[in-house]
C-alpha cells in the first residue's frame, strides 16, 4: 500500500472511474468526490470510499482532505458535452472554471502537494499543424475548450506561488473500456464516435451519422487519434509518482497514440469485429469540427516510463462494445 490517500473528483464517471481502478491497482488508497450529475455510484470500485457531494462545497471536500489524508488530488470531475458548452457557456465557466479554482484553493489550504488535472485537445483548436505539440497555439473555438484551458492558467499560477505541484494532460479522444469489464462509457445521450458505433452494434440505435465527408483528409472524414481510457488511467498513475519524485516541477502533456483514424477507418472497425455492417448515413459537418486531431506524443514518451499496452483500434472497439453489451443486460 503507497502512503497517502489520491483524492479522485469524478471518479464516478466515464475516465474517473477508470482512474480509480488504475489507482487501486498500483496500491494507492482512494477516496472519490463525486455528484453524481452524470456519474453512477456504482462505477465506484468497492475498495475506494465516495462521498457524494461538489467538488465547490468547500467544507466537505477540506473535510475529506483532512480525514483521508490526502496527498494528491486528480481532478476529473466537470461538464464535458462540447455542443452544450456553445449553448451554456455560463454552465462550462462555473462547472469547470470556477468549480476548479475552488478545489485548488481547497488543496492548497489543506496542504495537498500534488494536482493532476483533465484538460482536453480542445485547448488547441483548429490546429495550424498535425500531429500537434503541447506549444502549439491555443486557441480554443468553445467555451469547453477555454474553459479548461482557464483552469491550466490558474494551476500553472497557483503552482508558482504555493508548495504545490501540477500534471495538465490533454486527452484527444478517450475510447474503449476497462478491458476486465469493470467500468466503461455509461452515460445517457452520448455523442462520441466509438461509444455511438457500439451502441448501433449492439441495437441501441438504428444507424450511425458520418457527420462530414469533405474534410482535408484521406477519405474526407474526419480523423481523430482514439486513446484507449485504461492507457490513459495509467498515464495519470505515472504523472503522480512523477509529481512525488520530482516536487519542484510541473508538466503539460498531450495523451494521445500519435496516429489518427477516419470516422470510416473506426466504422470499418467496427464492422469488422461484429461481423456485420452498420448504416452509415452521410450528413453535413458538426459547427467546429477540425479535419484532424492527432497528438505529437514525444512529451509524455520522453517524460514518463508510460507505454501504450492497447493502441490497437479494433482491440479500443471490442472493449467499448464488451461494455455496451454488458450495459444493455443491467437495463
Ligand atoms: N471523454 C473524453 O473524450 C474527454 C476528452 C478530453 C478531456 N476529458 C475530460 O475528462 C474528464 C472526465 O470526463 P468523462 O468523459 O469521464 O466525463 P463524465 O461525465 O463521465 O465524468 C465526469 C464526472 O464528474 C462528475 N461531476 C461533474 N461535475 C461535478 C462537480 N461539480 N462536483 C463533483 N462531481 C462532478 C460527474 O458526476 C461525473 O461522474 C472531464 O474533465 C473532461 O473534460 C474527457
Ligand atoms: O455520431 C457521430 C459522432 C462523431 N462523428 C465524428 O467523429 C469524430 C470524433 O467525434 P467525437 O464527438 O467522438 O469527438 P470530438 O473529436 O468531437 O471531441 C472529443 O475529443 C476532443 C479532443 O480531441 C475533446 O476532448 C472533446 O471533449 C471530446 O468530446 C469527429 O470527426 C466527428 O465529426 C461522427 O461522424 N458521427
Amino acid at each position: 500500500m503507497r502512503d497517502g490517500t489520491v483524492l479522485v473528483t469524478g471518479g464516478a464517471g466515464y475516465i474517473g472511474s477508470h482512474a480509480v481502478l488504475a489507482l487501486l491497482d498500483a496500491g494507492w488508497k482512494v477516496v472519490v468526490v463525486d455528484n453524481l450529475v452524470t456519474g453512477f455510484d456504482w462505477a465506484v470500485d468497492k475498495r475506494a470510499k465516495l462521498v457524494v457531494a461538489s467538488i465547490e462545497d468547500e467544507a466537505v471536500v477540506r473535510q475529506t482532505m483532512r480525514d483521508e489524508g490526502v496527498i494528491a488530488v486528480m481532478h476529473f470531475a466537470g461538464s464535458v458535452v462540447v455542443p452544450e458548452s456553445v449553448s451554456d457557456p455560463l454552465k462550462y465557466y462555473r462547472n469547470n472554471t470556477v468549480a476548479s479554482r475552488s478545489l485548488i484553493e481547497s488543496a492548497v489550504a489543506e496542504g495537498v502537494k500534488h494536482f493532476i488535472f483533465s484538460s482536453t485537445a480542445a485547448t488547441y483548436g483548429i490546429p495550424e499543424q498535425v500531429p500537434i505539440s503541447e506549444d502549439s497555439p491555443k486557441s480554443p473555438i468553445n467555451p469547453y475548450g477555454m474553459s479548461k484551458l482557464m483552469t491550466e492558467f490558474m494551476l500553472r499560477d497557483v503552482a508558482a506561488a504555493h508548495p504545490i505541484n501540477y500534471c495538465a494532460l490533454r486527452y484527444f479522444n478517450v475510447a474503449g473500456a476497462d478491458p476486465q469489464g469493470r467500468s466503461g462509457q455509461s452515460t445517457a445521450g452520448a455523442t462520441h464516435l466509438i461509444k455511438i458505433a457500439a451502441e448501433a452494434a449492439t441495437g441501441k440505435r438504428a444507424a450511425v451519422s458520418v457527420f462530414g465527408t469533405d474534410f482535408a483528409t484521406d477519405d474526407g472524414t474526419g480523423v481523430r487519434d482514439y486513446i484507449h481510457v485504461t492507457d490513459l488511467a495509467a498515464a495519470h498513475v505515472d504523472a503522480l509518482d512523477l509529481l512525488i519524485a520530482r516536487p519542484q516541477e510541473s508538466h503539460t502533456m498531450n495523451c494521445g497514440y500519435g496516429r489518427g483514424f477516419s470516422v470510416m477507418q473506426v466504422l470499418d472497425a467496427v464492422d469488422r469485429v461484429t461481423n456485420r455492417t452498420i448504416e452509415r448515413r452521410m450528413e453535413g459537418r458538426r459547427a467546429g469540427d477540425p479535419d484532424a486531431l492527432v497528438a505529437d506524443n514525444s512529451k509524455i514518451l520522453a517524460t514518463l516510463p508510460w507505454r501504450p499496452k492497447h493502441d490497437d483500434l479494433e482491440g479500443i472497439v471490442k472493449d467499448a462494445l464488451a461494455w455496451e453489451r454488458a450495459l444493455a443486460e443491467r437495463g
